[in-house]
């Protein structure tokens, strides 16, 4: 099955744009398990077992597990979701850019090694620096186009005063992934939910990408106004949360109330749509 076709199932299936975000930092495990990195692929264990049923997909940060050299966890993880929820989609987000040459091995790592069914990429590098991922028939990858945190005002509302009508970088990025660089239709984009007014802006030039929109819950980005700016019947909406699902408790009941937040933030997308 394609990226594509996991997407629509799981969104059918459970009845849901939300997904759910695997950042796991072992200082914020509950009780016996703080500290222990040890614990890192149990901890995302429990976190899908209770959000299997609520999820257009699962995003695992790969920084979360790199930097406690969790690697072999991730694959555990990995193995995991595909054995308690083999419908949803696994976007790793990586944000990998580099040149071709680079690119073909961080392709491999994301798609063979990790298994990873879509992936973040920065568009920074051009179209030689994505293209290595889209030799991939049927995985997806995620452009940087206006991402969540303010400092991404600094480059992407910057307008390009030699490309004809003047965009802003992020509508430039936009215009790419919709048009010309989407070769098999496996791009999409990673937009704010920050800054729904720019969700709206790029789903009027990618009227048909996938949106990954990370920045509802910790970040306090607005559900509501996110879908309202960015569903369509034509174009998946995939709205990430991380923390505020997985550290809903501090204690043993974390996997129960990581599921209510779930269900509550997915009830609420799912009500905005119009
Ligand atoms: O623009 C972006 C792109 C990616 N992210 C990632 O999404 C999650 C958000 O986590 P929360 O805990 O829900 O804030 C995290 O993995 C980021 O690396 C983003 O936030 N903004």
């Amino acid at each position: 099955m394609t990226f594509l076709d996991m997407l629509q199932t799981a969104g059918q299936r459970n009845a849901s744009m939300l997904c759910v975000g695997l950042d796991p930092d072992p200082a914020r495990f509950p009780g016996g398990w703080r500290g222990d990195a040890s614990k890192i692929a149990d901890f995302c264990a429990r976190i899908v077992e209770a959000t299997a049923d609520l999820a257009i997909a699962f995003k695992p940060q790969i920084a979360y597990f790199a930097a406690h050299r969790a690697e072999e966890q991730l694959e555990r993880v990995v193995a995991h979701i595909r054995r308690v929820a083999p419908h949803v989609p696994i976007i790793l987000d990586a944000k990998r850019g580099d040149i071709g040459s680079t690119a073909e091995q961080y392709a491999i790592e994301a798609f063979e090694r990790y298994g990873a069914d879509a992936v973040t990429l920065s568009p920074f590098m051009g179209f030689d620096s994505v293209q290595p991922y889209l030799k991939y028939p049927g995985k997806g990858a995620f452009l940087l186009c206006r991402t969540s945190n303010p400092g991404g005002d600094d480059l992407q509302n910057q307008r390009l005063a030699d490309v004809p009508g003047q965009p802003l970088l992020y509508e430039h990025v936009a215009g790419l992934a919709q048009g010309p660089w989407n070769l098999n239709g496996q791009l999409g984009l990673v937009v704010g939910a920050t800054y729904p007014a720019e969700i709206a802006r790029v789903r009027a030039l990618a009227p048909t990408v996938p949106l990954l929109v990370p920045g509802v819950g910790a970040q306090g980005g607005d559900a509501l106004a996110t879908v309202q700016a960015g569903w369509t019947q034509d174009g998946s909406l995939i709205v990430n949360s991380s923390r505020a699902i997985l550290y809903a408790s501090s204690g043993d009941d974390f996997a129960d109330a990581a599921r209510r937040v779930a269900l509550d933030t997915r009830d609420q997308l799912q009500a905005a749509r119009n």
